[in-house]
């Protein structure tokens, strides 16, 4: 097994950086030109069709087959000219990840002609046989047939294989036959829905003008790099993502050197490349940086409306793992691919913003546009502190749960950051007596609201410990784990703010009837109330530390540090209520969704431990013995020479060795007897409890053991490829 340790290593410092095929012109001559988009849409469609998908697209209405025919007819002849042979719906089913299934153009006609075929019908729907897609006991196995249906609002796309040949991607909805939701896509469009329908309510309060509310979305994308070789040389980063053993390299990150350092040659060049890809399919990506553990990077977009900013982030994850092949590397998405040091996030940089322009989470210049700006703020506020469980649950996997509360990750604690200068104006709010609001700007600078526009210009505080953080003119949901597909947080947080202004504007509407006081005064004093209620999910302070852990705690604030425990929002009684009245998911699909992330969190630990079990014995454990061996023989000739003292210190490496090993077999067996326990037991809940508890607690236990091992063992022999080796060499 060393052999390939060697053998890796060999290849992984002998790589030559790829030729990258840089396209002439500047970014914005190539950005989009494999996206059918709006652009395109309007040169190849005939106006009369144009004008009916731009219809369809706004209002949601379906849109007629003749025109259909007359788009997909047009995006055949873009796609064929561009190298695509053949189309895919391209979906997103409830693995997390994204599914394809390819169909050629080309077909036989009646007549026996070769043709190039794509109707109307092939891209608004598809019929697919995915009995094997996760469904949560939704779809019974009689009744397997799913539908995908084409989603006008984000625009398809042409992704290349090596080959050089394309396929058509048509970004689309999946459903069940008994049309119950089966992807993360399609509630993410009924929470835009609904949050545009309750924000754009609230929005006119302030202006009539406004139509339309739209949620935005910026991505962060963390991850780390490893050379190929080395990680297929280490068993389990192959088939868990993340190394289950391994000991602190002498160096890690406590230097700091890493974060925004100067990005090594073979890196850049890989980033150079996906970056091109990326921008070709229109994803409009414009930072990249080291990031602060050695071997870690991150790659941003600017924002963009949600549904397609969630899109493109899964979509720029299939780019870089593709790219990455050509470069020698793997990408590494998991959220702690290595303990010790930071692990991978993904932070979702959320606002909303009005079809007239204005940013509702930014700050403005005129006082009375400020309480504009705090109606939503504390509307936000309220939504979190009141369902801030299931905000929580979404991010609740496997993974994450090693990465919240470890190393600049924030804490399983959902809070809300908002810089002290911020706090300051909620205080006043909600301490000082408002006098009936006078006509001019008093009572505005009284309350403290003249202040926010500059508050916010030098708001350079940043809490990298909170969840959920506002920076300015956006919230930043930092908890969410870098696998993750953001949709599906996205789609609760639009929900929950939606249901909060829905309640918002009702109790306004209440007041304003049986109070004849001005609209400012009222909506100022439901305010107080809300700041009142949901103050205590306001924290400012180190979200690392135990003393917040108590003082949450005293609070009554939530602190689910195993996912099982968080995923158990799903199915609480009131997210089953806010969901089925906004009509985002129903209580079935909710009860899905709950039953498919417990069943992964018990097969990836399941993996785990077995791939703890497998290397502990068969790697590690007989590469000790064998070394054993090798120090009995010294320290026997040495006896034999009467060199008893010289002997002693190997005598006493065997004797650790040997106390080491014992630990780890006893605990690997009795892993193995806890599993076995566990996959005994019928209910999913309470599986996936064992597997949280029980199976879990062995890990710490047997990698402590292992790392020991790690130490003492020739570094000849060792058999799993180092962390210094799959950290720093690149
Ligand atoms: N510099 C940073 O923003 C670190 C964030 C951290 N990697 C996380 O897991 O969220």
């Amino acid at each position: 097994m060393s052999e390939l340790r060697w053998k890796a290593l060999d290849a992984a410092q002998n790589r030559i950086i790829p030729t990258i095929n840089i396209p002439e012109g500047k970014v914005t001559d190539f950005y989009g030109i494999h996206t059918f988009t709006d652009e395109a849409m309007k040169t190849l469609l005939s106006p009369d069709a144009y004008k009916k998908v731009s219809f369809a697209i706004k209002s949601g209405e379906n849109i007629e087959g003749n025109v259909a025919d007359e788009v997909a007819s047009a995006m055949k002849s873009w796609a064929i000219s561009k190298g695509a042979t053949h189309y895919t719906h391209w979906f997103q089913p409830l693995t997390g990840g994204t599914a394809e299934k390819h169909d050629a153009f080309f077909d036989i006609s009646f007549d026996g002609q070769a043709i190039e075929k794509f109707k109307g019908s092939a891209l608004v729907q598809q019929e697919s046989d995915a009995s094997s897609l996760p469904n949560g006991g939704i779809r019974e196995t009689f009744e397997a047939r799913g539908y995908t249906a084409w989603d006008p609002n984000s625009p398809a796309f042409i992704l290349y294989n090596t080959a050089g040949t394309g396929t058509l991607c048509i970004p689309s909805i999946y459903l069940s036959y008994t049309g119950d939701l089966l992807d993360a896509k399609t509630p993410l469009l009924n929470s835009s829905t609904v949050l545009d329908k309750a924000a754009t309510s609230v929005a006119n309060i302030f202006d009539r003008n406004v139509e339309k509310v739209t949620a935005t979305c910026g991505i962060e994308q963390e991850y780390f790099l490893v050379d190929k070789a080395l990680f297929y040389s280490r068993p389990d980063l192959l088939m868990c993502g993340r190394t289950v053993f391994g000991h602190s390299p002498a160096k890690g990150q406590q230097l700091e050197d890493h974060y925004f350092g100067s990005i090594p040659p073979r890196i850049n060049a890989f980033m150079v490349d996906f970056e091109i890809e990326a921008l070709k399919i229109g994803i409009p990506v414009r930072t990249r940086h080291n990031e602060v553990a050695p071997g870690q990077f991150e790659v941003a977009p600017t924002f963009e409306e949600i549904n397609l900013a969630c899109d493109h982030n899964i979509l720029l994850m299939d780019i870089m793992k593709k790219t990455a092949i050509k470069h020698n590397f793997e990408v590494l998405f998991h959220e702690k691919p290595f303990a010790g040091i930071n692990g991978s996030g993904k932070h979702n940089n959320w606002s909303i913003s009005t079809d007239t322009g204005v940013n509702l989470l930014g700050p403005s210049s005129k006082p009375k546009e400020s309480l504009r700006f705090v109606t939503f703020l504390i509307n936000i506020i309220k939504a979190v502190h009141d369902h801030a469980d299931i905000l929580r649950a979404t991010v609740a996997t496997a993974g994450n749960e090693h990465r919240l509360g470890a190393n600049e990750a924030p804490p399983a604690i959902i809070s809300i950051f908002l810089g002290t200068q911020m706090t300051k104006v909620l205080e006043d709010i909600e301490n000082k007596e408002i006098v009936e609001i006078e006509k001019g700007e008093n009572a505005y600078i009284k309350l403290g609201l003249n202040r926010i526009p500059s508050i916010l210009l030098d708001n350079t505080d940043r809490n990298r410990t909170s969840p959920f953080a506002f920076t300015g003119n956006k919230f930043e949901f930092r908890a969410v784990g870098s696998t993750a597909n953001s949709a599906t947080p996205m789609m609760v947080l639009n929900t929950i703010v939606a249901n909060q202004l829905e309640n918002f504007r009702k109790e306004y509407d209440f007041e304003r009837e049986n109070d004849p006081s001005k609209k400012e005064g009222i909506i100022l004093k439901i305010l107080k109330r809300y700041i009142k209620e949901s103050k205590a999910i306001l924290f400012e302070g180190n979200g690392y530390s135990q003393e917040w852990e108590e003082e949450a705690a005293k609070r009554g604030l939530s602190n689910f540090k195993l996912a099982p425990d968080a995923l158990k929002a799903y199915i609480s009684d009131s997210t089953v209520e806010i969901f089925e009245k906004m009509k985002v998911l129903t209580k079935k699909e909710l009860q899905a969704r709950y039953d498919i992330r417990l069943e992964n969190y018990i097969k990836k630990i399941q993996i785990e431990s077995r791939m703890i079990g497998d290397l502990a014995q068969n790697h590690v454990v007989s590469t000790a013995v064998k070394y054993q061996t090798r120090l009995v023989q010294t320290s026997k000739s040495l006896l034999e020479m009467e060199l008893k003292d010289e002997a002693e210190p190997i005598i006493q490496i065997i004797k650790d060795i040997s106390r080491h090993v014992k630990i780890i077999s006893l605990k690997v067996g009795e892993m193995t007897d806890a599993r076995r326990k566990a996959n005994n037991i019928e209910s999913v809940e309470e599986r996936a409890r064992l597997y949280s508890t029980e199976v879990k607690s062995f890990f710490d236990i047997i990698r402590k053991e292992v790392d020991k091992l790690e130490l003492i063992i020739d570094d000849e022999d060792w058999p799993l490829t180092k962390y210094r080796e799959l950290l720093f060499i690149r």
